[in-house]
């Protein structure tokens, strides 16, 4: 199972197809605080569906509280400042997946504290300024997945 973490997002209809998304992918979702929303939002339950009931969404105060209690693996950033393209990473189970907020992306100091191998970008073509936020968790993970065979998914080969 992977983790994907997402630091102080903001807006709710993002958080609600993450949140359907991990659902279906069997991943277990983390929230950072501050949020920009409440997690009762009608927006983001609307964008949610059922699947809310079926995700496991985590909320913690800071980023190192999430580290402490579910010490993820490897943490991976992704970030249009990130070095490494995210196809190249190798993820494996138990790998924790960092995302940043919509208007201002993950903080410098952060992404400095990673090594460059764990700084994933996801390629755009020049000029570009970014993905959109539930676009690219999308992206990322379902790689992730197919790394692993999309273990426990039903209909597969
Ligand atoms: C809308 S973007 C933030 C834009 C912000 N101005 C920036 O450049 O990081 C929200 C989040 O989506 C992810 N993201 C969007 N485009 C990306 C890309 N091309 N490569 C890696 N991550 C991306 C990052 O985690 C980012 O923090």
């Amino acid at each position: 199972m992977f983790h994907v973490v997402l630091y102080e997002p903001e807006i709710p209809p993002n958080t609600g197809n993450i949140i359907r998304l991990c659902a279906n992918t069997g991943t277990c979702l983390h929230l950072i605080h501050p949020l920009g929303f409440r997690l009762d939002d009608a927006k983001l339950r609307r964008a949610g569906l059922d699947y809310r009931e079926w995700a496991d969404v985590q909320e913690y105060g800071d980023l190192d509280e999430f580290l402490e209690r579910i010490r993820p693996e490897r943490l991976f950033a992704l970030s249009t400042k990130g070095r490494r393209c995210y196809a190249d990473a190798d993820f494996r189970p138990n790998d924790a997946l960092l995302f940043g907020p919509e208007t201002r992306g993950l903080p410098e100091s952060l992404l400095a504290s990673l090594p460059e191998s764990h700084r994933l970008y996801v390629p755009m073509k020049p000029e570009s300024r970014s993905l959109n936020l539930s676009n690219t968790v999308a992206l990322v993970l379902y790689e992730a997945w197919r790394q692993n065979r999309f273990s426990g998914a039903v209909r597969f080969g």
